[in-house]
């Protein structure tokens, strides 16, 4: 199992570009089921979620292109309307077939994605929004069986905002017969990234990056060439690794206008940003200030950004103070940033950090992919060195972490 070394106390400089988005590409990828026509997608993060989304996909008879950064999708021969526990207990986007595949074919067969670290994660409002479009569904074995010759449009409250959820349900209402209104939609921009695929591939929605979608169903879908929006967690991380190490970094293929919860409490910390269209220049020196904050839905501070806030926040002049409102567990990091020193006490979903002057290097134990990543920035801003096991979490959702902050002077190797 790889590990991570870093020999912190090392400032950052230079550049860094920023890849398409985890959370952008892997619906957008799903999209590739609702069509015969080719969908060339570029900016295609390397992932490993991305190569566990196109294994699901392939498996289906989804042809499969991939160059560098560029995926071409072609729907003309698919066969198999499934998603295996296999490769779904791996990845919980996986959900995201069921809605393209029911809507396109009029069956599917996904596997239950169950909780993960993080939290128990239902995929209920799914469910009840497919069956509101006409879906008979059934859950037998640790399957969800769906069943539609034709879904028909219908409107529909998801009783909490959910990311997966919008996305399952305006992909499988993009060929519902109909009008389909979804109300309490997610407004993330990966959610606006994918509807605006859609409309590539000539869905009829309105709405777009609101609450309310509302989408006219249409007969058929075709391809479409599209570019995945860049990664915003990927870029704030880098911005809070900055915050917490020091030095004078650019982030380049950025998209700022999507950043502004983020880029606000950077601002607090005593980071130093000149913002550009799509890049980012910011510079640190001195101590960071510690932020509050609660995590909730965009644009409101997202829960993707809050254990590397917190890393951040342990080594701040002061204490803070961090709400997560979204999922039930998402303090897994805590444990492991308080042996490299840090102050945290926890009650409920709010964590209490002291900010400690200086962090000591230790080994620890990534749980999950924003836990890792607040530990590697925990890592560089500690004083010696730090190990880091179980990094599979990491290389899930951030594209060659270790390569790109090498390349701005963190002590950073990945041991296999
Ligand atoms: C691949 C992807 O895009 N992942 C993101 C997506 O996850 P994901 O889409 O899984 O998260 P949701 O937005 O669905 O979850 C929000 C909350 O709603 C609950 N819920 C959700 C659906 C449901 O049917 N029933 C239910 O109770 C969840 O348990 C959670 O407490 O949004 C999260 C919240 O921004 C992000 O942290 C993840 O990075
Ligand atoms: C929780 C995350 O991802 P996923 O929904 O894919 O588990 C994340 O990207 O931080």
């Amino acid at each position: 199992m790889d590990k991570l070394q870093i020999v912190g106390g090392k400032r950052l400089n230079g550049d860094i570009t920023i890849s398409g988005a985890k959370n952008a590409a892997l619906p957008i990828l799903c999209a590739g089921l609702l069509t015969a026509g080719d969908l060339e997608l570029s900016n295609v993060p390397h992932l490993h979620d991305v190569k566990t989304m196109l294994k699901l996909l392939a498996q289906t008879g989804l042809k499969v292109q991939q160059e560098g950064e560029t995926v071409i999708l072609n729907g003309s021969a698919i066969d198999t309307l499934e998603a295996p526990y296999e490769m779904v207990k791996t990845m919980r986007a996986s959900i995201l077939v069921l809605g393209p595949l029911l809507a396109r074919f009029g069956e599917a067969k996904v596997s239950l994605p169950g909780g993960c670290a993080i939290g128990s994660r239902p995929v209920d409002q799914h469910i009840l929004g497919l069956e509101a479009l006409g879906a008979e569904i059934t859950i037998e074995g640790g399957y969800i069986y769906a069943k539609c010759p034709k879904l028909k449009g219908a409107s529909i409250r998801t009783e909490m905002i959910t990311v997966t959820g919008t996305e399952n349900l305006l992909m499988a209402a993009t060929l519902a017969e109909g009008e389909t209104i979804l109300e309490n939609a997610a407004q993330e921009p990966e959610v606006t990234d994918l509807a605006n695929l859609l409309v590539a591939m000539g869905a009829k929605i309105d709405g777009i990056g609101t609450g309310r979608l509302v989408i006219q169903g249409v007969p058929a879908l075709h391809g479409a060439k599209h570019a995945v929006i860049s990664d915003r967690i990927e870029a704030a991380t880098f911005l809070c690794a900055v915050a917490a190490t020091g030095g004078d970094i650019i982030l380049r293929n950025t998209r700022t206008d999507i950043l502004d919860a983020a880029l606000d409490k950077l601002r607090e910390i005593g980071l130093i940003m000149d913002v550009g269209a799509d890049s980012i220049r910011a510079t640190m020196d001195g101590r960071p200030r510690p932020v509050s904050f609660s995590t909730t839905e965009y644009p409101g501070f997202p829960t993707d950004m809050q254990a590397q806030f917190m890393a951040v926040n342990t080594i701040a002049g002061g204490t803070s103070e961090v709400k997560e409102t979204i999922f039930e567990n998402r303090f897994m990091h805590v444990q492991e940033m308080n042996r490299l020193g840090a102050h945290i006490r926890t009650d409920g979903n709010t964590a209490h950090i002291a900010g400690v002057f200086r962090l000591r290097g230790a080994p620890v134990m990534a749980t999950d992919l924003r836990a890792s990543a607040s530990l590697v920035i925990a890592g560089m801003a500690a004083e010696g060195t730090t190990l880091i096991d179980r990094i599979y979490h990491l290389d899930r959702g951030y594209d060659r972490m270790e390569v790109k902050l090498s390349q701005v002077g963190a002590d950073i190797v990945r041991i296999k």
